[in-house]
């Protein structure tokens, strides 16, 4: 199996660990095969767009998502760590308002699978990450909603004593992000 499927705390959330290939040259592994994310997730999925991103450590990106055009996104770190969560905003689900949080990096390579319906963010811990994730919808501004990401009422435990006393770096966007309980949701 090219990659293993393990759950989260939060169902349809998933980490996709891969099959790491090494040799005396470095490493070789298939970051993403159609057919095996189908086999391991049972999601027929169809991504349109790629990101890439660079981090500072202690910049923190999110909560993001987006109504009517909203995003399944398959998240991975090529260089360096952050801490990736993600938040059930669907509507009248047991979960809803429940959040998880994957260690994701370049060392363990793994993946985190984040359907439609969540909102999505990350907290770099180190300097120069980059993050590249896929997306099943494309970006649409106009649907951009933003939560804020130290709403008490979800309470998502960043790891800020990684950033040894510094504050996490955020856009004013993000700092004036809504709270959950004025939050569009998804129905
Ligand atoms: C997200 C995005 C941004 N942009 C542009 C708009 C803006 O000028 C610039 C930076 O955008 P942002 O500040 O929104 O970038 P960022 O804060 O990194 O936004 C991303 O955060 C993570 C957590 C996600 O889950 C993503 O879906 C996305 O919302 O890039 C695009 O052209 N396409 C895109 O898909």
């Amino acid at each position: 199996m090219p990659f293993i499927a393990i759950p989260t705390a939060l169902s349809d959330v998933l980490i996709l660990e891969p099959t790491i290939w090494t040799d005396e040259r470095g490493f070789f592994f298939e970051s993403y095969n159609e057919r095996d994310f189908f086999s391991a997730t049972g999601l027929n999925v169809h991504f349109v767009q790629d990101n890439h991103s660079r981090s500072k450590t202690g910049a923190l990106r999110g909560l993001h998502y987006q109504i009517l055009h909203p995003q399944g996104k398959l998240i991975r770190a090529v260089q360096g760590e952050v801490f990736d969560v993600c938040v059930n905003l669907k509507k009248g689900h047991p979960q809803f308002g429940m959040w998880t949080g994957v260690f994701l990096s370049a060392e363990n390579k793994r993946q985190l699978w984040v359907p439609p319906g969540f909102a999505h963010g990350f907290l770099a811990l180190s300097n120069e990450t980059e993050v590249l994730y896929k997306t099943t919808d494309y970006y649409s501004p106009a649907n951009e909603r933003c939560l804020l990401w130290n709403d008490p009422l979800i309470g998502v435990d960043w790891p800020l004593s990684r950033l040894n006393g510094s504050n996490p770096i955020l856009t004013n966007k993000d700092l004036n992000g809504s709270l959950l309980s004025q939050a569009e949701v998804f129905d």
